[in-house]
């Protein structure tokens, strides 16, 4: 009898292809003309994004993602290639039969190459597993829709799961506090930030904030935090309207006034870090932490390739395996 083959999908957000102005265009063209992030009236946003932001933000941004560059690519790429490889040996150590391809929402790999390579590989099924812990409609929301999108150049459907979330997913948790111990000094104050949204998305039913809010509790809980000790802040906000609050970099600026003065930041929300982790959250918020009458200030890295994350992520896979 044939064994079954699965393909697995590794979807995320997508990255530039280089750290040009014209390729973070490119990238950042089809990342905020997607109306599930930025969802304003096309006649009003895109003469905007086209005519003003693109141009300037791309050239402001190159010299920050020109700063993370590594040999591999941008670190969002080239972590989860490394993610690819390692879930790769975690299932031929466990005998079995699996295809992993990267599809990215926006950018390269794309979503439609991952696709065209997994079905005319003849898997007999497709586990699409967004690296996003928390659910949001601006970002496990468009992995759907591009996958979907993808599947419209193929007579067959085949049959497929989508991982929805997994922010308590015991083994995430786990990895995250124990990447927490070994970083954690005894005096330091513990902030979570994740990525934020519009508040008005909120409102209109997008359930991200409590999925943050559960992770960190959860991570709390097992460090056995008191709450004087930790905070949940939402960064990168982006435009003029309110996100999600309370803000990381305004909490910054007033934390050392309420004793707050020695400080690790962790980014739960991000499975690999990126721009807006090593840039905006390890370099731009430590400056103004410390120019703000901060002491110290440390970033600790996503899960990122680490075994313990790779432990989560292929477990979580090998469940919708077996059932
Ligand atoms: C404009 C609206 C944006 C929403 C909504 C948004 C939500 C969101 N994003 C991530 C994860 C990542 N975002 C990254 C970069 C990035 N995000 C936005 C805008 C929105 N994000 C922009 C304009 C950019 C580009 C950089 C910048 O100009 O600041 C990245 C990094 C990509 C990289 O190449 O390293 C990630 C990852 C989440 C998780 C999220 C909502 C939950
Ligand atoms: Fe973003
Ligand atoms: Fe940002």
């Amino acid at each position: 009898m044939k064994s079954s083959k699965t393909g697995i999908l590794l979807a995320n957000l997508g990255t530039p292809d280089t750290p040009s102005p014209k390729a973070i265009s490119r990238y950042l063209k089809e990342f905020l003309s997607d109306p599930r992030v930025v969802d304003l009236p096309r006649w009003k946003w895109l003469p905007l994004l086209n005519g003003i932001i693109l141009p300037i933000r791309s050239r402001r941004i190159a010299k920050n993602y020109g700063a993370i560059w590594t040999e591999q690519g941008s670190p969002l790429f080239a972590i989860t290639q490394k993610q690819k490889a390692l879930l790769t040996e975690f299932f031929q150590q466990r005998q079995q039969n699996v295809i992993i391809e990267i599809g990215m929402t926006y950018g390269n790999p794309s979503m439609q190459y991952a696709i065209d390579n997994l079905i005319e590989q003849k898997v007999d099924k497709i586990i699409v597993l967004p690296l996003y812990p928390q659910y949001s409609s601006t970002t496990t929301a468009p992995v759907f829709d591009v996958f979907a999108q993808a599947l419209k150049r193929h007579r067959h459907i085949v049959p497929f799961e989508f991982i929805h979330s997994y922010h308590l997913d015991e083994n995430y948790i786990e990895a995250l506090v124990k990447s927490i111990k070994v970083r954690l000094k005894n005096d330091e104050f513990l902030l979570f930030s994740f990525h934020g949204i519009p508040k008005r998305y909120e409102q209109e039913g997008d359930f991200y904030r409590p999925q943050c809010e559960q992770t960190a509790q959860a991570v709390v809980q097992k460090l056995g935090l008191k709450k004087e000790q930790w905070r949940l802040c939402f960064q990168s906000r982006f435009g003029s309207e309110p996100w999600l609050q309370p803000y990381t970099d305004k909490f910054l600026e007033t934390a050392a006034q309420q004793g707050i003065t020695k400080l690790a930041v962790i980014c739960p929300g991000f499975s690999a870090d990126c721009l807006e982790t090593l840039e905006e959250i390890k370099e731009e918020n430590k400056r103004i932490f410390l120019a703000h009458g901060g002491e110290s200030y440390h970033y600790i890295p996503a899960l990122n390739d680490s075994p313990e994350h790779i432990a989560c992520l292929g477990n979580l896979l090998l469940k919708r395996m077996t059932i």
